[in-house]
């Protein structure tokens, strides 16, 4: 690790807890209190989730934080942040896990490593209007990775970085080179808007070009991973046209 490595943005705070339910929760709790951008970074999540209401586990050695921030567009925009926030993530670990690790981001931001999960990230919206903050959760297999009948069927198999590439990163080490990635990609999206964001992303996307499948509700649908539109959507090409997804379950 070099000394630029724990560099921390200009202008940005951090809360560091040993301990706690959720970082979410934590967020909820604090955000009402917080003028700027706030990193609120645990070593341990006791209650921790993911998406869709589902557990994550987040043992001590693993990477746990929430970026309580207002989001640039308000509420028209929150969304697109999970595509900022996946390419800040692939940027971290590539920097730890070098140039050479085979890193992905699958739509619309779990990033992959070896084509297993190793990281996945939760946006939720807190307040309104004026007081809109996005609350944007980050939860890395650092060390270790949940045990396999904890898993739903055809979820994506969960990887660590350790057990992949041999690299010991802590999570306290981890966080200011994700916070420094994250106000790069930040940048970009404040003054090049979600073009520059959407490029980028689909430079690292997984499976782009193939055959995927997307379960959205009780349907599933089979067809070409084609693109991202301008709204984060999942351009799908089935055999009678194209398909524009909000938000699906995607499998491989
Ligand atoms: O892939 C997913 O389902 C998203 C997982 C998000 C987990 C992170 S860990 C930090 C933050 N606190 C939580 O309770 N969840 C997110």
């Amino acid at each position: 690790m070099s000394t630029k490595d724990t560099v921390w943005p200009e202008g940005v705070a951090r809360h560091v807890l040993p301990s706690v339910d959720s970082t979410m929760n934590e967020a909820a709790r604090l955000a009402p209190g917080l003028s700027g951008s706030t990193w609120i970074f645990a070593r341990v999540q006791t209650a921790a989730r993911g998406r869709r209401g589902r557990a994550w586990r987040a043992p001590e050695g693993n990477f746990s934080a929430t970026l309580v921030m207002r989001p640039e567009g308000g509420l028209a925009q929150a969304a697109l942040y999970s595509f900022v926030a996946a390419l800040a993530l692939e940027a971290a670990l590539s920097h730890v896990a070098g140039p050479h690790a085979r890193l992905a981001i699958k739509w619309p931001n779990d990033v992959l490593l070896d084509g297993g999960k190793v990281a996945g990230i939760l946006l939720e919206t807190l307040g309104q209007g004026a007081q809109l903050k996005l609350a944007i959760g980050i939860g890395v297999n650092l060390a270790h990775t949940p045990a396999p009948d904890t898993l739903e069927s055809g979820a994506m198999v969960p990887v660590s970085l350790l057990e992949q590439t041999g690299m010991r990163v802590t999570p306290d080490d981890f966080l200011p080179m994700l916070a420094r990635a994250f106000a790069h990609y930040d940048q970009q999206f404040r003054d090049y808007g979600f073009d520059a964001i959407r490029n980028a992303w689909l430079a690292r996307a997984a499976r782009l070009g193939e055959q995927i499948t997307a379960r959205v509700g009780g349907q599933t649908h089979h067809g070409i991973f084609e693109t991202i539109d301008h709204s984060g959507a999942l351009i799908l090409r089935e055999q009678q046209g194209t398909r524009a997804i909000a938000a699906a379950d995607i499998f491989f």
